[in-house]
C-alpha cells in the first residue's frame, strides 16, 4: 500500500499541470463574463493574437499573469489587415495546438470569434489609423493599421480589459495602439513586452513556419546585422547612413533580394534620423523567398541629444 502510494505521488509530482482554457466564440457573452469577473475583483489582462502561437506570444501570457487576476487570449485572423495578395488565407491556422499551449498558464479564457461575429454584415465603421501609421509598414502595406486599429478597438470593446500586452517585435504596430488609446481615450492600459528571439538569434514570429531551411538561414542575417549595428552604436557611430547601408550589405550578402526598408529612428515619433543621438530604433523589413520578415531593436547612443 505504502508503495502504491508513493508510485502514485512521483506519478502525479511529475506529470506537467494541465488546465484547459475555457474558450468563447461569442464576443457579447465574453464580454458579460469578463465584466462579472472583474465586479468580482479581478484585474483581468488581454494578449490579442492571430494565433499560430509560439513562446513569443506565451511571454505577453506571462506578463499578464504577473500582474493580473485573470487572463483572456484572443485569436483571430483579421481579415481587414491583409491586402489582397497577401497570406491571409494560408496563414497558420492551428487552434488545437495553441489551445494546448495556453493549457500551461491558469486562469486563461479564450476568445475564438468567427468573422461575422467581428464584422456584422453590414459593417461600414472603420478607425482611421494615426498618422504614425503611414511611413515604414504602412507605406509597404497601406490599409494594414487602419484594419489593425479597426480590430483592436473592437477586441477592446468584446474583452473590456485592464491591461493588453503588445509584443515590441510589431514596434509601429504598439505605437500605432498606443496613439490610438491615447487619442480615443480607451480605458485600458497599454503594456510592451520584449522581443522573444531563438537562441540563434532569429525573433519568433508565426511566418516563420513559411520559411525553408536555407530561407531560415538566410533570415538570421537580419537579427545579426541589427545586433552588429545596436554595438557600432554602442561605440559611437551616429551615422545613419553608413549604418543604414552595412545593413543592406549585410542582408544582401545574406541572400535578401527584396529590401523594404531599413530605419533608423526616434522610437517615438518613428521618424528617420540622421544623426544618432540619444534613443533610437533600428526597424527592418524584407522578403525572403515569399516571406516577408520584420524586426528591429532599441539603442541607447553615449552620444546624447
Ligand atoms: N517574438 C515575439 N516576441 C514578443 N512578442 C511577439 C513576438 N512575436 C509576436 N509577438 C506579439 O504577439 C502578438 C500577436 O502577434 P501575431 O499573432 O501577429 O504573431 P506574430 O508571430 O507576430 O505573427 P506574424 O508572423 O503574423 O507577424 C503581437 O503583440 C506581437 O507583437
Ligand atoms: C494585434 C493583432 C492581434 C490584431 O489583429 C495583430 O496585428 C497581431 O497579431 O499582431
Ligand atoms: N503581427 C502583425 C500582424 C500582421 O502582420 O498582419
Amino acid at each position: 500500500m505504502g508503495v502504491t502510494l508513493a508510485v502514485l505521488y512521483v506519478f502525479l509530482a511529475c506529470w506537467p499541470m494541465t488546465f484547459p482554457p475555457r474558450v468563447f466564440y461569442d464576443p457579447a457573452s465574453f464580454r458579460d463574463e469578463i465584466r462579472q469577473a472583474q465586479a468580482d475583483g479581478k484585474r483581468v489582462g488581454l494578449v490579442p493574437t492571430m494565433g499560430a502561437l509560439h513562446q513569443g506570444h506565451l511571454s505577453l501570457v506571462a506578463e499578464s499573469q504577473k500582474s493580473c487576476d485573470l487572463t483572456v487570449v484572443t485569436i483571430f485572423v483579421n481579415p481587414t489587415q491583409f491586402a489582397p495578395g497577401e497570406d491571409f488565407a494560408k496563414y497558420p491556422r492551428t487552434l488545437e495546438a495553441d489551445l494546448k499551449l495556453l493549457s500551461a498558464f491558469d486562469p486563461v479564457w479564450v476568445l475564438v470569434p468567427e468573422v461575422d461575429a467581428m464584422y456584422p454584415p453590414g459593417n461600414t465603421t472603420v478607425v482611421q489609423a494615426p498618422e504614425i501609421a503611414q511611413s515604414l509598414e504602412g507605406a509597404f502595406r497601406p490599409s494594414h493599421f487602419d484594419g489593425v486599429a479597426t480590430i483592436v478597438l473592437k477586441l477592446f470593446q468584446a474583452a473590456p480589459a485592464d491591461m493588453a500586452f503588445f509584443g515590441q517585435k510589431d514596434f509601429q504596430q504598439v505605437r500605432v495602439i498606443e496613439e490610438m488609446v491615447r487619442d480615443l481615450i480607451v480605458p485600458i492600459e497599454i503594456v510592451r513586452c520584449p522581443i522573444i528571439r531563438e537562441a540563434n538569434g532569429l525573433a519568433m514570429s508565426s511566418r516563420n513556419r513559411y520559411l525553408s531551411p536555407e530561407e531560415r538561414e538566410i533570415a538570421l542575417s537580419i537579427s545579426r546585422s541589427l545586433e552588429e549595428a545596436s554595438q557600432q552604436i554602442k561605440e559611437g557611430e551616429t551615422n545613419a547612413q553608413s549604418l543604414r547601408d552595412k545593413i543592406e550589405q549585410t542582408l544582401r550578402d545574406a541572400g535578401f533580394r527584396e529590401i523594404d526598408y531599413v530605419s533608423i529612428a526616434c522610437p517615438r515619433t518613428l521618424k528617420s534620423v540622421e544623426t544618432i543621438e540619444g534613443d533610437v530604433v533600428i526597424l527592418v523589413a524584407a522578403k525572403v523567398g515569399s516571406t516577408r520578415l520584420i524586426d528591429n531593436i532599441l539603442v541607447s547612443s553615449p552620444v546624447s541629444s
